[in-house]
């Protein structure tokens, strides 16, 4: 479980999150959904343990971030939305300073390796180095080494970048089955139709506030809207120009 309670970040004069409060139940897939520079990230190294709230208070799983963030980065499985590898590794050597990191015994590493790398298909790319392979393959090497340590909560920025179709509906089903096993997941997107069929709940995060939550139907009553991406849109004062920018566009063509 994971709790957030009047979350700030400033950077500078900056509050990239400016009070934002939720909660994530275990079994649970919360997707957080923004625009571009409206806090997702911030928030997420946040719960992950990477970066220090300004103020506000957030427990994952029982552990204050701001007090102890090593054992939040035990409990937690990150995917950041740009992955962070070591382009000289291969990824099985990358695995294993994953693995001697975290401290997981060698069989069961070994074991959850060879799951993960036969459920993404990526054997033939484990003595390549890292910084030699495709985007994709680069995004599942980071989906697994967040995987390995067997986390109860994963925050995942971005994960479904670059994953070909095969490999998203793997990482759906991943997800689907860790839920099943009461863990919880923040879950960021742009692909509003994927967040739509994945996330339980959902929160609208826009200039650093969340500025509406619940799940996809409740929020699609509460804006008067038939679909996920246009409640977005409204809610985050797009619509209209959105609409300008296309009429714009059919003139000048
Ligand atoms: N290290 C930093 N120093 C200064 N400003 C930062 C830093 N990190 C983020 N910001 C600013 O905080 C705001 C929120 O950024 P953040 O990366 O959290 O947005 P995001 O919602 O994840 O965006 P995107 O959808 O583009 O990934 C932005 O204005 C960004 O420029």
């Amino acid at each position: 479980m994971i709790e957030v309670e009047n979350l700030v970040k400033a950077f500078g004069s900056k509050r990239a999150v400016d009070g934002i409060t939720f909660t994530v139940r275990n079994g649970e897939i919360y997707g957080l959904l923004g625009p571009n520079g409206s806090g997702k990230s911030t928030t997420m190294k946040i719960l992950a343990g990477i970066l220090r709230p300004t103020s506000g208070k957030v427990i994952v799983e029982n552990v204050n971030v701001a007090e102890d963030p090593l054992e939040v980065r035990r409990i937690v499985g990150y995917v950041p939305e740009t992955p962070v590898l070591y382009e000289s590794l291969t990824p099985v050597e990358f695995f294993n300073f994953v693995g001697s990191v975290r401290e997981i015994p060698r069989e069961e590493l070994q074991e959850r390796v060879e799951t993960f790398v036969r459920a993404f298909g990526i054997e033939s790319y484990l003595g390549e180095m890292i910084g030699s392979l495709s985007f994709g393959t680069r995004q599942k090497v980071s989906l697994i080494s967040a995987m390995l340590h067997d986390p109860k909560v994963l925050i995942l920025d971005e994960a479904m970048n670059g994953l070909d179709p095969k490999s998203a509906r793997i990482l759906r089903e991943l997800l689907l089955q860790f839920r099943e096993e009461g863990r919880s997941i923040v879950f960021s997107t742009h692909v509003l139709a994927l967040a739509e069929t994945i996330c339980d709940r959902v929160g609208v995060i826009y200039n650093g506030e969340i500025i509406a939550e619940g799940t996809v139907e409740q929020l699609k009553e509460f804006a008067h809207e038939e679909s996920l991406e246009d409640v977005f849109l409204k809610l985050t004062e797009s619509q209209d120009e959105v609409a300008g920018i296309v009429q714009a566009l059919k003139d000048a063509l």
